[in-house]
């Protein structure tokens, strides 16, 4: 059985088509990420997903339960970690900890058994006894973690999980996801704009904009799908039988000359350099420079909807609203 089975579920609010009769599936114990600039509908589908919100038409299934009419089942088995900070700085992690499960109506002798566990998972058992005002931005997400991770969820999402850390928090915050997805085999879905976070935790990402999914692969197989690395070398002099002899090379896809340059589109193109310089040395043409790109997942966004992530971002009305907006949404969905 899959973690998630999505099948033709559409969202409409008024005059735009949120989700639009999307259909895929996330594997158990997969990181799973749903990559698109903000307004592409990866919240709307994310709430629908975890029953906050009903969807126009179509269904999902969250560990084989309706999220139409299981609700019930659907909360038991999934954990959620929003956007905003949901611990309370007043606390100690352990007491955020309990009070969460006494939210959640668990017994106490259970509730006692599972917080040291998670404070153990989520690698916090040193400051168990700490406020949380004391702890760093890593940390508190960490403690977040753990919120959705009392009941013992068969699938944990992640809604943006990096937003606000600085550089250093976001790298340990993402090994830390990993060694959890690793250690617990717990299903993880994240939504996510930045593509390092989607390249590096994911083993496969859905490409999300404008309601609709535009790709799903691996973050490779996405890379791949746009022919491979490019290498450009710089020419001095007419090197015509260095650049025909290039078509006779198998692991050549394309190559495009230029005056001054040729640009090659090749595999693994950091291993193919020295094969490079080697029929240049053969057939006495001199390299003045040269230049290794490696196809990243805005290159794979940008030749799948025209523009960059960037870009789409920057043609929302404005990100700030946006996000308050979606707090809100969300805060009122969830009463
Ligand atoms: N309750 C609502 N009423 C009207 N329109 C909505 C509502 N919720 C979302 N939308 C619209 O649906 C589209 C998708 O929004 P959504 O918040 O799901 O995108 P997103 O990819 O999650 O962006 P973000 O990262 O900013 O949360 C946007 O055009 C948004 O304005």
């Amino acid at each position: 059985m899959d973690a998630i089975q999505v099948d033709g579920l559409t969202k409409e609010f008024d005059t735009v088509t949120a989700v639009d009769e999307l259909s895929f599936a996330v594997e158990q114990g997969e990181v799973f990420g749903l990559l698109g600039p903000n307004g592409a509908g990866k919240s709307t589908l994310i709430n629908m997903l975890v029953t906050l919100l009903g969807p126009t038409a179509g269904t999902a299934w969250v560990n084989g339960h309706d999220i139409r009419d299981e609700t019930g089942d659907v909360r038991d088995s999934l954990g959620i970690v929003f956007q905003e900070p949901a611990v309370d700085e007043e606390l100690t992690g352990a007491e955020n900890l309990a009070f969460h499960a006494r939210m959640y109506s668990k017994r106490k002798a259970e509730r006692e058994e599972r917080i040291p566990e998670v404070l153990e998972l989520v690698d916090l058992a040193d400051e168990a006894d700490n406020k949380v005002a004391s702890y760093s931005g890593g940390m508190q997400r960490r403690l977040e973690i753990g919120r959705g991770l009392m009941h013992k969820p068969e699938v944990l999402f992640l809604d943006e999980p990096t937003t606000g850390l600085d550089a250093r928090t976001r790298r340990d915050t993402w090994e830390y996801i990993q060694r959890l997805n690793e250690e617990s085999g717990v299903t993880i879905i994240i939504t996510t704009h930045y593509m390092d976070e989607a390249d590096f935790l994911c083993e496969r990402v859905a490409i999300m904009d404008q309601g609709e999914i535009v790709a799903v692969d691996s973050p490779e197989g996405l890379k791949d799908s746009l022919g491979g690395d490019v290498v450009t070398l710089g020419l001095n002099g007419p090197a015509n039988e260095f650049v025909d002899r290039l078509d006779d090379r198998p692991w050549v896809r394309e190559r495009d000359r230029t005056d001054e340059e040729v640009a090659i589109t090749l595999e693994h193109g950091s291993t193919r350099v020295v094969d490079l310089v080697r029929l240049a040395d053969e057939t006495e043409t001199t390299i003045t420079s040269v230049d290794l790109e490696k196809p990243s997942l805005e290159n794979v966004f940008l030749s799948l909807t025209g523009s960059t992530l960037t870009e789409r971002e920057a043609d929302e009305p404005s990100t700030e609203s946006a996000s308050h907006e979606q707090s809100s949404r969300t805060a009122r969905a969830r009463q």
